[in-house]
């Protein structure tokens, strides 16, 4: 880590020259496919099984605690206490508000937040999480990149929806579409892409190219674990023999 990475201006907008919008650029087509993917269509008409957006809740309460745990793996490459500073506030608003969607999801199945969740990871989410979670033994910049398509994806997705369809209270799943659409929207997002490309300014093109191909790989695990819920994919391949 550089000393000019510590100059990173924390809260300033995204340029369109920067590295992020690069990554943007190039990954677009996996943008698309995360939201053409049936699991989303189904959150956008409301169509969803109860059983496919359970299974996601379970597995997404695990990806959020592993989600907290890389902001503790930043939090030790922090160089400074800004750095910290922005760990501390982006685990709080995890831990304080981004329950809120799970409990959408939970009224619409007619299941109490409790009894949704699980202990054991199913084999796309522990992948993803692994792969974060390795990232944060790379570098601050890879790290960061690999957690920068988990909001940048759902943001996205959110404002394209409510701007497009311009669901009301009465869509069953408006408190999830609300959430990443307007309250989670740019800040978390602009926030993350500004210190990515401080970040990337002062890499190598070795860690750069690191931290494209975290990036990428984050937006195919985003992609896989829609599939993941709408597969109900879990260990076994086959039931059980009786
Ligand atoms: C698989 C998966 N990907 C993204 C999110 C959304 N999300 C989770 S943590 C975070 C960072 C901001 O607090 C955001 C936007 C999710 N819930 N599950």
């Amino acid at each position: 880590m550089t000393s000019a990475s510590t100059e990173t201006t924390f809260g300033a907008e995204p340029g369109e020259a920067g590295f992020t919008a690069g990554l943007g650029k190039r990954h677009a087509h996996l943008f698309e496919e995360f939201w053409e993917h049936p699991f989303l269509a189904g959150l956008r008409d409301g169509t969803l099984a109860k059983e496919k957006v359970l299974h996601y809740v379970g597995q997404d309460n695990q990806y959020l605690t592993a989600y907290l745990r890389c902001y503790g793996l930043g939090m030790a490459l922090s160089p400074d206490r800004r750095w910290m500073r922005h760990f501390h506030d982006s685990a709080a608003f995890i831990l304080d508000d981004e329950t809120h969607p799970h409990h959408v999801m939970c009224d619409y199945a007619g299941v109490a937040y409790e009894d949704a969740q699980v202990e054991r990871l199913a084999p796309t989410a522990q992948a993803y999480i692994n792969h974060m979670m390795a990232a944060g033994r790379d570098s601050l910049g890879v790290l960061l990149a690999a957690l920068l398509p988990c909001p940048w994806t759902y943001t996205w997705a959110g404002a394209r929806f409510l701007a497009e369809a311009r669901p009301g209270p009465e869509h069953p799943f408006y408190g999830w579409w609300e959430f990443y659409g307007t309250r989670a929207t740019g800040g978390v997002t602009d926030r993350l892409r500004v210190l990515v490309d401080g970040l990337a300014e002062d890499a190598g093109a070795a860690e750069r190219a690191r931290m494209e191909r975290a990036f990428e790989d984050s937006c195919h695990y985003e992609i896989r674990f829609w599939e993941m819920a709408w597969t109900l994919e879990d260990w076994p391949l086959r039931p059980r023999p009786a």
